[in-house]
């Protein structure tokens, strides 16, 4: 359950747009990827961003401050999909690597962490047999079980006897648990650094890691009231609940996301 509480804004969507198009040059639009710019599939592998959305980020990043795409992915990952979007920032690992002038910068305390992640995956490998798909991703090792559900305590037991053994971090998403180095760092404090010269900021997540971003945008409205955040969900029936009763709008798919931000740029 929530951690604090998060007041929601007594705004629609069409307040939020006018706010957004008075101020465009003092706005950050953040997104997160799976569930939100892309459908949840099956293998994690094969996702991809739904139609529309490279093009609409692209536009978006041509009329306000900054857009920015905030994962639990590698970079390496989110550039095979947004490569091409020069102007759009990519953030992987929940902000332990960022792409910087032409390449990965990797937050300096997680580094010693990728021989003992690749040991991680090989192990996981070893004990947590197919369909449990282990993804390797080089300073994070995330376990997915959305194949086959029913192995979701096996894998959640495995996950915390590493982690106490290797003095690592557990993060539960959607169908997965993954196992982090143990550094401070979340999507919440990539929003609070990211926010602190904006005049208003969205934010577009649909799982648990995104609520920090969210709690980040009501921190910074708490300190700031001339500051507006604007927190949109992602519907799921999986972290949906959750997530949708943080926010200030829900958007029914990353199809909707497509659709939303296209209408909203004709608005400015
Ligand atoms: O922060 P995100 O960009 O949303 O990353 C969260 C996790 O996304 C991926 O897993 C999720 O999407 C997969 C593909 O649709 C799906 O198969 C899986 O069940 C979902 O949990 C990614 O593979 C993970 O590493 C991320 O932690």
């Amino acid at each position: 359950m929530a951690e604090t509480e998060r007041p929601t804004h007594p705004v629609s969507a069409d307040d939020a747009w006018a706010r957004t198009a008075r101020d465009a040059s003092g706005t950050t639009f953040f997104f997160d990827f799976d569930g939100v710019l892309s459908p949840i599939t099956e293998d994690p592998e094969s996702s991809r961003p739904v139609a529309g959305i490279p093009e609409v980020l692209d536009r978006l990043a041509g009329r306000v401050a900054r857009v920015a795409i905030v994962s639990a992915r590698p970079v390496t990952f989110l550039r095979t999909h947004f490569a091409s979007l020069a102007h759009v920032d990519l953030f992987g690992l929940y902000g332990l690597e960022v792409w910087h002038e032409g390449q990965v910068v990797t937050k300096p305390a997680a580094l010693s962490y990728e021989k003992p992640m690749e040991r991680l995956a090989a192990a996981a490998r070893a004990a947590l047999q197919r369909p449990v798909e282990v993804e390797y991703k080089r300073l994070a090792v995330a376990l997915h079980y959305r194949k086959d559900p029913a192995r979701a305590a096996q894998v959640e037991k495995w996950a915390l006897e590493q982690a106490e053994e290797h003095g690592l971090l557990i993060q539960r998403g959607r169908m997965v648990v993954e196992l982090k180095p143990p550094v401070d760092q979340d999507k919440g404090m990539v929003i609070t650094e990211g926010v602190r010269d904006a005049g208003c900021a969205w934010y577009f997540g649909d799982d648990m890691s995104d609520i920090k971003a969210f709690d980040a945008l009501r921190a910074r409205e708490a300190v700031d009231p001339a500051f507006f955040g604007m927190a949109v969900a992602v519907a799921n029936n999986e972290t949906g609940a959750e997530v949708s009763s943080a926010a200030d709008l829900t958007l029914d798919s990353p199809t909707a996301v497509a659709k939303f931000l296209t209408a909203g740029l004709d608005r400015f």
